[in-house]
């Protein structure tokens, strides 16, 4: 099998990315993208790219770990979809997730814990538009 064939984290409905949006005591983990990353400057909850081979859930986990220090979760899946970004496709999951092992100690990078009802304020990407509608509104 050609590598290419192995490789299922880039398909048509675009690069795989898993985005762990993590709940805790009616809060939201965020961040904000930095200035040599693509969308700089936007509201993030924490994610990024699929490796070859792996689920969105471990991507999603991973990635939370490595950028935020906090282990967690998978709830359940809030919200997948695709979205063509000027710098090319992406297929989005974001999964609901909970903090698993709460050791209250500083988080990595900027990413700081925000009031559910404060993430109308904030300049997210495009894509998470419905997500954060979800959030506000869950019973909708
Ligand atoms: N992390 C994250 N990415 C998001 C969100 N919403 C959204 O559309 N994206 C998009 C922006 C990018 O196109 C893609 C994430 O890619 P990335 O560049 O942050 O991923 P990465 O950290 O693995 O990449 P790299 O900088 O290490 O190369 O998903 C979100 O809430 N969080």
């Amino acid at each position: 099998m050609s590598i290419a064939a192995q490789d299922d984290s880039n398909s048509d409905r675009g690069v795989r990315i898993g985005i762990a949006v993590v709940e805790r005591d009616g809060c939201i983990l965020v961040g904000i993208r930095g200035p040599d990353q693509v969308l700089p400057g936007l509201h993030e909850f924490p994610g990024g790219k699929c490796h070859p081979g792996e689920t969105p859930e471990d991507c999603t986990a991973r990635e939370c770990l490595e950028e935020t220090g906090l282990s967690i979760e998978i709830v359940d899946l809030l919200y997948q979809t695709s979205h063509d970004y000027p710098h090319g496709r992406v297929e989005l999951h974001f999964f609901h997730c909970r903090v698993r092992d709460d050791r209250g100690g500083p988080l990595l990078g900027n990413f700081t814990w925000v009031q559910t009802s404060q993430l109308d304020a904030l300049q997210f990407p495009e894509a998470n538009r419905p997500v954060v509608e979800k959030l506000l509104r869950p019973e909708a």
